[in-house]
């Protein structure tokens, strides 16, 4: 480890864009499918790990939602969760906004209930355990129609004072922000806060619509905000946190090499942008892995990886005083470090 990777790790920082389903090890794959008797369709972990090559989204999605089969009790996503926990906070995370999928495993007959008092049940064990704090973000699937997104949030009613917010993620072309006006409008009727997936794959138009129609609070990926440089001075001005997960943006060839990733230039955009992991079990690696190998690839200095944690904070859904105290404490491990 070099100096600038032993600063990362101990830096305070939030996490803001991970899929709980995306942090499945293949050892716990196997590990659920033995438990639960789920046939998977490989002979061993490398076997797994070998099929993790990607060249767009929709390959890793086809991957990702049948890894998804083994989970299926409330132990299950208890286990998956305070596992992505337990690597977190060896990173460095004090605060984690974690996506899950519902629709994923309610189409398979998995109880809304299961799902989400497992991921509850390990987010209050994080807290005790590592000090973490958490929040849980509802993702809607989009290459389905609204009226299951507005299933699932009718499933979500009894649980809505431990959900945060609503999300939008899966296949992004074709499934542009527009499809889910109305339910997001619904969300936010609920009180709940709002993100999307948008420019990950899709042009600068689903950002545009993830902002004046859906009127998010949070944009996920962002990177083709950059084709449009009046989009990147509105939401430089706005302040709208964008977060960036470098190393899923490689396996997905959303950029053809880190050498080439924008996380530096957006900073100088003045644009709030954040690193974090989005799916770490097949993106090869959790949330330090991503600040060290971009900040390594593009050669960032301590100031702008310590602008990146502050700015994980400031993004977050976390109340101000708690935003200011893991400020201050990012300024005293900077000042102990400098
Ligand atoms: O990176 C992603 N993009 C879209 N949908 C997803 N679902 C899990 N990960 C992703
Ligand atoms: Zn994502």
């Amino acid at each position: 480890m070099t100096d600038l990777d032993t600063f990362i790790t101990g830096l305070p920082k939030a996490e803001l864009h991970l899929h709980i389903e995306g942090s499945l090890e293949p050892e716990l794959m196997f590990e659920l499918a033995g438990r639960n008797g789920v046939e998977i369709p490989f002979a061993s972990v490398e076997e797994v790990r070998a099929a993790y090559a990607f060249s767009n989204l929709q390959d890793f999605l086809d991957i990702y939602y049948a890894g998804a089969n083994v989970l299926r009790t409330r132990q299950d996503f208890h286990d998956l969760a305070a596992a992505y926990f337990a690597r977190a906070a060896a990173d460095g995370v004090v605060h984690a906004e974690i996506m899950f999928d519902p629709q994923t495993h309610t189409d398979r007959g998995i109880a809304f209930a299961e799902v989400i008092e497992g991921l509850l049940s390990a987010m209050a064990e994080a807290e005790a355990k590592h000090g973490m704090t958490s929040k849980l973000i509802l993702s809607f699937l989009r290459h389905l129609p609204e009226e299951a997104a507005f299933e699932v949030l009718a499933m979500a009613e009894p649980w809505l004072d431990r959900i945060e917010a609503v999300g939008l993620d899966s296949s992004e072309v074709g499934h542009p922000p527009v499809k889910f006006a109305q339910v997001f409008e619904a969300a936010r009727a609920k009180g709940l806060k709002l993100t999307a997936h948008a420019g990950e794959e899709g042009p600068p138009e689903y950002v545009y619509q993830a902002l004046d129609v859906l009127h998010v609070d949070r944009i996920d990926h962002g990177n083709r905000a950059l084709e449009a440089p009046v989009l990147v001075d509105r939401l430089a001005e706005m302040g709208m946190t964008l977060t960036v997960c470098p190393l899923s943006n490689l396996k997905l060839c959303v950029v053809d090499d880190l050498a080439n990733h924008p996380i530096d230039r957006m900073l100088a955009l003045g644009l709030k942008a954040t690193v974090n992991s989005d799916d770490p079990a097949y993106f090869g690696g959790y949330i330090g892995d991503n600040f060290k190998a971009v900040a390594k690839a593009r050669g960032l200095d301590r100031e702008e990886i310590v602008q990146l944690a502050r700015n994980s904070f400031t993004g977050s859904f976390l109340p101000p005083d708690a935003i200011a105290t893991h400020l201050e404490k990012i300024e005293t491990y900077v000042a102990a470090h400098a």
